[in-house]
């Protein structure tokens, strides 16, 4: 590892973020970018990525983009393969791109439900199954998983959202166990509510209105999940922060 600091902690890794277009993806992009990784960010919003990797180079950080659709597993190999020629070997991979809309069960809102668990369960699997042989060859790596204060207990509105981290959590938890003596470190972030677009995709305003909290309370901003993952992946190679539960003041599980 090259060009180690206290001010740039990352220096000499390669980190790849999905879901790196907006919200805590492009937070975690630029966090990471300023202590001194080099990021690959992905999503399928290009014009958004540029912006990005405009933002994090006139800051002095390196980045590359490639469009990705997570659901899409040859396209999430791609990704890897072109960090891997553009920037190096993948130390961390930041498993975030995700969905979330409210909805009743009993509404039968069955294609957002198939479209939650795409994004969310297969967007991991996918982003895992990319990165782990070449981890495991180099002996090193951290797998960065998003999952949410929804993975630890189910909230009404959004069960099928809840259901898709605790797969989140299960997959991670499993995989620790394996990846042990083999260099490998498998992290959950837990956030509660965070200032992001992400509700826009919601149709189901009974359940909307019903059951979204997020107004109550100041809630998270973008920036403190980014800080919040360098710090998790900054650590010393023997310390591993396993899960990470990161929420608002005023409102805990
Ligand atoms: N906001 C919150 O309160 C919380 C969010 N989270 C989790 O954080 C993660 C990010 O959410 P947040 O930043 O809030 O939401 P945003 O809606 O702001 O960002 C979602 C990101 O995911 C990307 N994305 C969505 N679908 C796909 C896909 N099929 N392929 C590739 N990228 C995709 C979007 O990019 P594009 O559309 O360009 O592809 C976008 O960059 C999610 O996993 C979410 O579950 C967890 C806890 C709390
Ligand atoms: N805060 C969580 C659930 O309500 C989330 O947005 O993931």
């Amino acid at each position: 590892m090259a060009c180690v600091s206290d001010s740039q902690p990352l220096g000499g890794n390669v980190a790849v973020v999905t879901g790196a277009s907006s919200g805590i993806g492009r937070s975690i992009a630029i966090h990471l970018a300023s202590a001194g990784a080099k990021v690959c960010i992905a999503a399928r919003s290009v014009d958004k990525l540029e912006e990005l990797k405009s933002e994090i180079e006139k800051n002095g950080g390196v980045a590359a983009l490639f469009k990705c659709d997570v659901t899409v597993r040859e396209e999430v190999i791609q990704l890897v393969k072109y960090a891997e020629t553009n920037l190096g070997p993948v130390d961390i991979m930041v498993n975030n791109a995700g969905v979330m809309m409210y909805t009743m069960m009993s509404n039968l809102m069955m294609d957002d439900w198939d479209k939650t668990i795409d994004v969310n369960c297969k967007g991991v699997t996918n982003g895992i199954g990319a990165v782990l042989t070449g981890m495991i060859s180099r002996g090193r790596g951290h797998i960065v998983n998003m999952s949410s204060d929804a993975g630890l207990q189910g909230f009404a509105g959004l069960a099928v959202y809840s259901g898709t981290k605790f797969f989140v959590e299960g997959v991670s938890q499993a995989l620790r166990h394996e990846m042990v003596g083999k260099g490998i470190k498998v992290t959950c972030i837990q956030p509660g509510d965070v200032k992001t677009n992400i509700q826009v995709n919601t149709t189901d305003m009974e359940a909307r209105k019903q059951y979204d909290a997020s107004e109550n309370c100041k809630i998270l901003d973008p920036d403190d999940i980014g800080r919040a993952v360098t710090y998790v992946v900054s650590q010393p190679d023997h310390v591993a922060i396993n899960q990470l539960l990161i929420e608002p003041k005023e409102a805990p599980i």
